[in-house]
């Protein structure tokens, strides 16, 4: 299957090494202050071909710029209610500071999601992420009920995210197949897990995750 992978909520050096040589196309550092997964120190470099991602709770524009100097980051997961028009001004701003840096906008689901929403995010967004709405802005252990992607009106790929972990390997080749059927494969771009392949908040299982690339990813 032609999908990306995103590890997110890394933060300790030893695990970093441990996952970045299992090469994840994408790794997450999440610099909301309220997460258990809160990154504030200095982080190592990455091989070049893994895109550091910051994620982002209704962060200011000065402060995502900050971080995107400082860690280098290749994408930003904004995963509050951040509006079109703030994603447009940092875009420009990126674009000011000679920056290539995607855009992820996060969805929140549950039980139903109205895809009009994404409407006025189109062409600004380069990728959307949707999650499970739960008591956490993120890293709440649930997965939505995937169906509610089954008729995707948008062109803009997207991640599935949310509680996703090893037992959900067959669920995901069972989605990417539907996807594969209407011809729409390209528009489910890949798969962010996060709390499901943890031994304890921000540390990453790299055994399990080998397993689950191998039997997912090219
Ligand atoms: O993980 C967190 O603590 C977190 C906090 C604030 C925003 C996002 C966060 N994590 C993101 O949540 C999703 C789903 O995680 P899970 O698989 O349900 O544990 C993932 O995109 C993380 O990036």
């Amino acid at each position: 299957m032609n999908l990306k992978l995103k590890v997110c909520g890394m933060r300790e050096a030893e695990n970093i090494k441990a996952i970045s040589g299992l090469k994840p196309d994408y790794l997450g550092l999440i610099f909301f202050e309220g997460s258990s997964r809160h990154v504030s120190g200095e982080i190592q470099e990455l091989d070049k071909e893994i895109k550091r991602t910051g994620v982002f709770v209704n962060a200011s524009e000065e402060d995502i710029l900050e971080k995107v100097q400082k860690y280098a980051l290749s994408a930003v997961q904004l995963h509050g209610e951040e509006s079109p028009k703030f994603c447009k001004d940092l875009k420009s701003r990126f674009s000011e500071a000679g920056k290539k840096v995607e855009i992820i906008k996060v969805f929140s689901i549950k039980d139903d999601f109205d895809f009009q929403k994404l409407k006025a995010f189109e062409g600004i967004a380069d990728l959307y992420l949707f999650d499970t709405k739960g008591k956490n802005r993120g890293g709440n252990g649930i997965a939505f009920n995937w169906n509610v992607l089954l008729d995707y009106p948008s062109s803009t790929p997207f991640f599935l995210s949310g509680g996703i972990g090893p037992e959900e390997t067959e669920a995901i080749k069972e989605l990417y197949t539907t996807f594969q059927k209407r011809q729409k494969e390209h528009l489910f771009y890949g798969i962010d897990v996060n709390s499901k392949f943890e031994t304890a908040p921000g540390l990453k299982d790299p055994e399990a995750l080998r397993s689950f690339k191998k039997q997912l990813f090219k």
